[in-house]
């Protein structure tokens, strides 16, 4: 990995000047806290022993280096509260980067790749480890200056002030840092296993927020909350095992810092008895010690924080460091090829799912021109929806090529592919807006008049004029106020005002009854025409499930198990394809009237 793209690096990088400014203001405030114990000794062994007078206190002395230690208590405070500022806006900032990164990195993603790291993952990822790198960043800022001036300037001034007590301080340090290291050794490992109990959590809370109601329709709550219960489980586990471990940190450190302090006493109080230090220095040392040893202790939890956080860093790394096996550095192609032999073209096409073995489509080769309206039926599971996911590069074909207006996929940006093929999913997602915004989303060139177009095309201004508010009434969370059918015809609303080159329906007439299907398919017809005649052929290309529906196209391709095993108008494949036949006998039984039209 280049140096630079190190996340911390990068994205710590334009807060460089208020990151140091801070590191100044911390040691400024440490280097004040370490001066004080010294006014404090001389306060103690000038002022009121009156050391170096013969024995006579000195009250004006004790006042003057007492009004000096409240304006140095105030300036360590000063540059404390100053630093923090600049602690928080560095930390603040910095977080805020990195969550942006990574969402905009995740959003470019393949589906390959949201499937390797599952959405659950990923949202752990975006909360929970970006919330852990902005506290290792805020404690690195703050705890590891501090913690190290402590030591690094208290030991030197425990030096300078004697040599008895240093010699004690040096045997406890080693002892606390031996345990220190033990302890984040052993919860090192487990810190990434907790962040992946999240990640398991949160797919389970995810999957059933999301599947709240067919949870209720089969009244599963009992088996959810006992599937939850048990992820939940884990977790805490995996949390107690951690929490118990980074426990014994601090108590056995505070055993040793006692000890030391009693050592210091000891050895202070046999000085003091024979003349070699006043009590003064003894209090000093007593200072100097304990914030020593707090610097130590404090340093350790920063480790064994930074464990955790670099744990969280390795993940977010992940992310940014994915490579884009979809979205590569296609040219962006020039508007508007459509003079090409072929809207769409397949090429010996195979894939598999990442991690299967199995072909999931087998040498397809395929075509379509650019005006024509082409429909894909075959039984479920057969690869349809496969298929459209390779032609807008959801996933890259395993091998063959695909290619759109004579020029293969690849060599298009993802921005311009997507321009230019429209796809309306099975599963319709709409947002919590108005009606009007949730067909215009993502949608730059759009009139008031080409919205209603697309409504009525779609076969959905009838009911949107019902709705309170027509085209202005707001759309509950995914669309729930609406029923299925009018999310679909919402979804083809949305498509079609987007002008596609390319109109893909991934089985989206599914809900719609047969007499709104035809009304549909009928003024999308009306609308290509419309292109064709303005010099912008609509190219249509419709999977479906219903033999009723495939019949509006010009010609169908029939998949069976990945392989594309006919091609033709309804009447050849009702000769040449003996899979066909069987699709449209067994609709036939219960679509009596399927057939017989057309
Ligand atoms: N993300 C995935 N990972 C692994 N296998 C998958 C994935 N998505 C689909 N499959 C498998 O690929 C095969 C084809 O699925 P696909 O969704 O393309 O079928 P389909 O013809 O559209 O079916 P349907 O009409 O039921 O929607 C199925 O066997 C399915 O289990």
């Amino acid at each position: 990995m280049v140096f630079r793209e190190d996340v911390m690096i990068r994205y710590l990088y334009p807060y460089r000047y208020q990151a140091s400014l801070a590191v100044f203001l911390m040691i400024a405030e440490v280097l004040v806290d370490l001066y004080q114990p010294r006014m404090m000794a001389s306060i103690v062994d000038e002022g009121i022993l009156g050391a170096g007078r013969g024995g006579v206190p000195d009250p004006e002395f004790v006042l003057r280096t007492g009004l000096a230690m409240a304006l140095v208590v105030l300036l360590g405070g000063g540059c404390g509260i100053a630093g923090g500022i600049c602690v928080n806006f560095c930390a603040q900032h910095f977080g805020n980067d990195v969550r942006k990164a990574c969402f905009r990195r995740i959003l470019s993603f393949s589906m390959e790749q949201v499937d390797f790291f599952h959405t659950g993952g990923l949202i752990t990822r975006m909360t929970s480890d970006t919330a852990q790198v902005q506290t290792m960043v805020s404690t690195a800022l703050r705890g590891v200056v501090r913690s190290l001036t402590f030591l690094c300037v208290g030991t030197a001034a425990l030096l300078t002030l004697d040599i008895h007590f240093s010699l004690v301080t040096m045997l406890a340090i080693p002892v606390i840092l031996l345990e220190v290291s033990v302890i984040v050794w052993k919860s090192n490992p487990l810190f990434r296993l907790w962040q992946q109990k999240i990640d398991g959590l949160n797919q389970i809370m995810q999957e059933d927020i999301r599947g709240a109601r067919v949870i209720k329709g089969y009244h599963q709550e009992k088996r959810e909350n006992l599937r939850f219960g048990v992820a939940n489980e884990d977790l805490a586990d995996t949390q107690l095992r951690v929490l118990m471990i980074i426990s014994c940190m601090l108590p056995l450190a505070n055993i040793v810092m006692n000890a030391a302090i009693a050592a210091v006493i000891y050895v202070g109080a046999l000085d003091a008895a024979s003349g070699r230090i006043m009590p003064g220095t003894i209090m000093a040392a007593l200072t100097y010690i304990v914030q020593i040893l707090n610097g130590l202790l404090m340093f350790a939890m920063i480790l064994q924080l930074f464990a955790r956080g670099l744990t969280s860093k390795r993940r977010l790394q992940e992310i940014l460091d994915q490579g884009n096996d979809v979205d590569g550095d296609g040219c962006a192609l020039p508007a508007g090829r459509n003079n090409a032999a072929y809207a769409v073209e397949l090429r010996h096409v195979f894939f598999h799912y990442p991690g299967q073995q199995e072909d999931v489509l087998s040498d397809i080769s395929l075509s379509v021109r650019p005006g024509e309206m082409l429909a894909v039926v075959g039984a479920t599971g057969a690869g349809k929806s496969t298929l459209i996911r390779l032609l807008l590069r959801f996933y890259p074909a395993t091998s063959g090529s695909i290619r759109v207006f004579d020029t293969d996929i690849r060599d298009y940006s993802v921005h311009e592919l997507r321009r230019k093929i429209t796809v309306v999913l099975q599963r319709t997602d709409l947002f919590s807006l108005t009606i009007r915004d949730n067909i215009v989303w993502g949608c730059d060139d759009f009139s008031e008049r080409s919205v209603r177009e697309a409504a009525r095309i779609a076969q959905a201004e009838a009911f949107i004029l019902r709705q309170p508010e027509g085209y202005d009434t707001m759309v509950s969370e995914g669309g729930m106020s609406l029923s299925g059918g009018q999310r679909q015809r919402l979804a083809i609303a949305r498509a079609i005002v987007r002008r596609p080159d390319i109109l893909v329906f991934d089985d989206s007439t599914s809900a719609l009854d047969m007499r709104t299907e035809a009304a549909l398919f009928r003024d999308l017809d009306g609308y290509a025409q419309r292109r064709q005649a303005e010099g912008h052929p609509l190219t249509r290309i419709v999977v479906a499930q219903r033999i009723a529906t495939a019949r509006h196209a010009e010609r169908i391709a029939v998949l069976d198990h990945g392989r594309l095993i006919g091609c033709g108008t309804h009447e050849e494949l009702l000769t040449d394809c003996p899979l066909y036949q069987e699709i449209c006998a067994s609709q036939s039984q219960t679509e009596e009237a399927v057939i017989p039209h057309g």
